[in-house]
């Protein structure tokens, strides 16, 4: 469903800002995949979703996108097969827009320009339909302009957006670390039930190793542009925060001197 094969980025190559942010990264993820990615600062996580998403391209290397060649297309064209959602929760969605308005929007990524149509009454039932699976009693809020939303409640609905057309892959970025502890659990409670319910191949970047454990069916743990650690389905049931610290420290020959790393 994704793979990228031998990935390398280089930041302002040959300047005295050179920055070697991903090398020879070769990941293949199966349809209905859910892998957590871990990794200390500056490990190349966000470039990698970035490249991934066709916001930066890569100077080597293929990346495969549901069998088609994504290499050289830009990020809007990637878009129809690609739901995203930010660490900041307003990222994802128009807040002088209404609720309904913005599920338009996100309705409408994948249909051909004839099929956009905006709001209906039949929309608007199916919007219904899907927003009270958040069970936030938006449903109830059609009309709402999302600007007026929580943290939380905006997020919620980011993450609809982002899987309401069941895209390829979906990207997770930091998703749950601006909201408080409460709302975090909600939107990762959130998150499993949707990846499960609609098998989305799915890759989520979180600094929170206890979440990278309790969710997904592979991790893997990034360093200096590279992946040093990919733990598969049946190794990760048995896998420990303190395990994940050892592996780290036995790759490295050093310890995670990395607090966000270690809030879990
Ligand atoms: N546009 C850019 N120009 C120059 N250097 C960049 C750019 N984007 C990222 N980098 C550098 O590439 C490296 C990887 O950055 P990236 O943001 O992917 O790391 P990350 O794992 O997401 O880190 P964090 O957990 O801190 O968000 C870093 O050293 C960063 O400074």
């Amino acid at each position: 469903m994704l793979s990228l094969k031998h990935i390398h980025k280089t930041f302002n190559p040959g300047t005295v800002d050179e920055k070697v942010a991903l090398q020879e990264i070769c990941l293949t993820l199966k349809p209905g995949d859910f892998v957590t990615i871990i990794g200390s600062n500056g490990a190349g996580k966000s470039t990698l979703m970035n490249m991934i998403a066709g916001v930066i391209f890569p100077d080597g290397g293929t990346i495969e996108i549901d069998g088609l060649p994504v290499n050289h297309l830009a990020e809007h064209q990637r878009a129809p097969l690609i739901g995203r959602v930010f660490q900041d929760p307003m990222a994802g969605t128009a807040p002088n827009m209404t609720i309904e308005e913005n599920l338009a929007i996100a309705y409408s990524r994948d249909k051909k320009r004839t099929l956009r149509k905006g709001v209906n009454r039949k929309r608007r039932e199916l919007f219904r339909e899907y927003l009270s699976s958040l069970h936030l009693g938006l449903e109830n809020r059609l009309t709402a302009k999302v600007g007026l939303l929580s943290g939380g409640e905006r997020q919620a609905l980011s993450l609809l957006m982002a899987t309401f057309t069941k895209p390829k892959v979906l990207l997770l970025d930091e998703h749950t670390a601006a909201l408080d502890p409460a709302r975090a659990q909600l939107i990762t409670e959130l998150t499993k039930e949707i990846v499960e319910r609609s098998h989305l191949t799915t890759l989520m970047v979180t600094h929170n190793m206890k979440q990278a454990i309790e969710l997904g069916n592979r991790l893997i743990m990034m360093d200096k542009g590279r992946i040093i650690l990919d733990v598969p389905e049946e190794e990760k049931k048995n896998l420990t925060i303190d395990r994940l610290l050892s592996e780290f420290e036995r790759i490295r020959g050093e310890k995670l001197a990395n607090d966000r790393v270690m809030l879990a």
